[in-house]
């Protein structure tokens, strides 16, 4: 059988460019063969999954037959899982999986280039764009590899008396950086080995520790996914009885990840106690949408002479999938931010509700989970100006009940680290099920994670790396899907932006209102705008201060590569202030304010643990933006600055955005002056357009910032 699946292995993908060493300028390939993988034509059911690789590939890791640019459609190749059966190369037990349950028919291009190389046992790299069917890449070969060593475990092993395994009996090890990561990898290959005697089990942390174990112990463990802690933790651990003395297989998903300084040390460690490459042949397998090549340079020495490094993005292309449109937004300020995504979110609810459309389904992705918190809260609490929250604070789901959500049908979840296991598993699973939803989230989901038919990518800030953007955005798009990335940044940010995100097809978009409005003086806004802007200061009202402390400090933690701190400081209290509506910045401790580098920029209050106070008002302190019972939005415009917040489609005769500042004033020089108030002007009233007001304000204390340069080139 082992022979019969390498002769037709043979004709699975085209014949590998072994690449001259001479021929580029890194070491790469020394000792490594790389594939650059190009297109079959896909016939079938996968139509359009791996369709930007249709094109010969031309660098200079090609073999010769594709440097003329022709197609390189190898006759015979196999592109159908059938045929992996009906050829003896897959188990068919596995194929009837496969092409039943799991509804797959033709492979991804991935899924051709590897499968063939895993099968004979090499190992192997692989770069493939996110959402092309990595992970079946590297379980199918390793499940059939088991089975072709152990033929028996290709039954299932229903009756009581058939072959037990046990917990040292692990043939096979994958592991991944996240443990959402892990359990999707653990549940698809549980899918996969239905039908055969093969039993999946996971190890993952944030889980009760005992109850995976008692599993393994009861149930046995062919193939085991994990995270590298547990993973540690459970091998380290005498009594735990689990071992991998004939482990044959080990896969390292999200590979750079796992090998980058945060995990490195673990995985060493795991290394350490698993079998010798000469107490036993072992496979390594890594996958990645992005493989630096230092990453090829760090496993040279872990990985078999003459690994395969299998690539199917060229060097010259875009890592991002070409029917992704790119988007960015440059937000007036900070506090343009929340406004501008709510407008967003709403125009794509309703584009989603017409003939065509499809229904919005978004991951907003945050820098830190201090701020997915806070985003979370408030776009939870959101309500059509003129309603009002039920008792518990939220309206989703209950028509006719008093206030409602605005987009009623599309739920939201929030997902980062700093939540218990439980509550990220369920998040995780009901955005997975939900039609229409919203998943605010840190990076704990940027990579890997199989959310079906995720229409919009929104990221809130510069991503913290070019790789990380990539993988945050691969979350829509996937098995050939459409989708749409948003970037919304400041103006602070463009510079980073252009630094890290170089050469990526970002397109400037200026058709979010509430972004360009210069939050921290009073004018006019569109009808629209206004809503977008009342509601968010009703939500804002619901947030805990201690919400809000957190996430400032959080950010001045994140900003902290912002060379300029009097720019870093003012952003923030601006966004504290009329943002969050707070009436004063947050203060942070002496010691966390000297760390940052802050202690003696004009505007830090430097205190005792974080306090401030609001009053409502988006916009900031007692005045400010829907400062005062009228608003941003009223009707008449005036002098604002109440206590209650404005900011209302009524408005109130007085009220309004950059009002009087409130008497403790908010961020500026004279932050705690009597009427200060950042940009909080005295009088002003910031209304619907054409319906008066537009007073303006003398700021006093206040400060504005910089027009946006509406000329700025994003397309990079
Ligand atoms: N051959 C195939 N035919 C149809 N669907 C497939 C095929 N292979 C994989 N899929 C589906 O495509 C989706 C994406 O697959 P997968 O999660 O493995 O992508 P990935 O390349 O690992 O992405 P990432 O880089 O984000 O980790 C999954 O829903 C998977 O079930």
């Amino acid at each position: 059988m082992r022979r019969a699946f390498q002769t037709c292995a043979a004709t699975l993908i085209r014949p590998a460019s072994t690449v001259p060493s001479s021929s580029l300028s890194s070491n790469l390939c020394l000792r490594s063969n790389i594939l650059q993988r190009t297109a079959q034509p896909s016939r079938l059911a996968y139509r359009g999954l791996h369709s930007s690789l249709a094109r010969p590939q031309a660098t200079a890791h090609e073999d010769s037959d594709a440097q003329d640019g022709s197609s390189t459609h190898v006759p015979g190749v196999i592109t159908r899982f059938e045929e992996l059966g009906t050829q003896n190369i897959i188990h068919p037990n596995i194929v009837r999986t496969l092409t039943g349950s799991m509804g797959m028919e033709t492979m991804t291009e991935v899924q051709q280039a590897t499968i063939n190389e895993a099968l004979k046992g090499n190992d192997i790299i692989a770069q493939a764009k996110t959402g092309t069917g990595k992970t079946l890449a590297f379980l199918l070969p390793t499940l059939q590899n088991i089975l072709t060593v152990d033929p028996q475990l290709a039954e299932a092993n229903n009756s009581r008396r058939g072959p037990r395994t046990t917990a040292d009996d692990i043939r096979a090890l994958i592991i991944s950086p996240t443990r959402e990561l892990a359990e999707q990898i653990a549940e698809e290959a549980k899918k996969l080995v239905k039908g055969t005697g093969v039993i999946v089990q996971t190890a993952v942390g944030g889980t009760q520790k005992r109850a995976g174990l008692q599993a393994i112990q009861r149930q046995g463990c062919h193939i085991l996914v994990g995270t590298p802690g547990r993973l540690k933790d459970i091998l380290s651990d005498p009594y735990t009885r689990v071992e991998a003395p004939d482990l044959s297989a080990m896969v390292f998903d999200e590979a750079d990840r796992l090998l980058d300084q945060g995990f490195w040390p673990e995985i060493q460690e795991i290394m350490r106690l698993l079998p010798t490459a000469a107490e036993k042949n072992r496979q390594t397998m890594m996958f990645s949408a992005t493989v630096p090549r230092e990453v090829v340079d760090l496993v040279r020495s872990t990985l078999k002479p003459g690994f395969q490094f299998v690539k199917t993005v060229r060097d010259d292309e875009e890592p991002t999938h070409a029917r992704v449109p790119q988007r960015i937004v440059t937000a007036n300020g900070f506090e343009n931010k929340l406004p501008a995504l709510v407008e967003l979110i709403g125009r794509s609810v309703e584009a989603g509700k017409q003939p065509g459309g499809r229904p919005f389904k978004a991951i907003v992705y945050y820098n830190s989970t201090a701020e997915v918190a806070l985003a979370s809260t408030v776009l939870k609490g959101l309500k059509t100006p003129g309603t009002q929250l039920g008792e518990d604070g939220n309206s989703f789901g209950r028509p006719g009940s008093l206030g409602t959500h605005p987009w009623a049908a599309c739920r939201v979840f929030d997902i980062h680290a700093k939540l218990g296991q439980g509550q990220r598993t369920a998040a995780a699973e009901s955005f997975r099920r939900c039609e229409s939803g919203i998943l605010v989230s840190s990076d704990v989901t940027a990579r890997g994670m199989d959310f079906p038919n995720v229409t919009h990518v929104i990221q809130m800030a510069v991503p913290p790396s070019r790789d990380q953007y990539i993988h945050r955005i691969g979350r829509t798009a996937r098995a050939g899907k459409e989708g749409e990335s948003w970037l919304i940044v400041s103006p602070e940010e463009l510079d980073e932006m252009h630094t890290r995100l170089n050469r990526l097809p970002l397109q400037k978009d200026t058709s979010l209102v509430t972004a360009g409005l210069d939050l921290t003086r009073e004018g006019q806004v569109p009808a629209s705008a206004g809503g977008v802007l009342e509601m968010l200061r009703l939500a804002m009202r619901g947030v805990p201060n201690a919400e809000k402390f957190k996430a400032y400090q959080a950010l001045l933690g994140v900003y902290t590569w912002l060379g300029n701190k009097r720019a870093l400081v003012a952003a923030m209290n601006n966004l504290a202030t009329f943002g969050w509506g707070l009436r004063e910045p947050p203060t942070i401790g002496a010691g966390l304010a000297s760390k940052l580098g802050i202690s003696r920029i004009p505007g830090v209050r430097i205190g005792g643990p974080p306090s401030g106070s609001e009053e409502g008002g988006f916009g900031g302190g007692r005045g400010g933006f829907g400062g005062g019972r009228g608003g941003f939005g009223g009707r008449d415009g005036g002098r604002g600055g109440g206590r209650e917040g404005g900011f209302e489609n009524r408005g109130g005769r007085e009220g309004g955005f950059g009002d009087r500042g409130g008497r403790e004033g908010g961020f500026g020089e004279r932050s705690s002056g009597d009427r200060g108030g950042f940009g909080g002007g005295s009088r002003g009233g910031y209304r619907d357009q054409g319906e008066g007001g537009y007073r303006g304000g003398d700021r006093e204390g206040g400060r504005s910032r910089p027009a946006r340069n509406d000329t700025d080139d994003f397309s990079m």
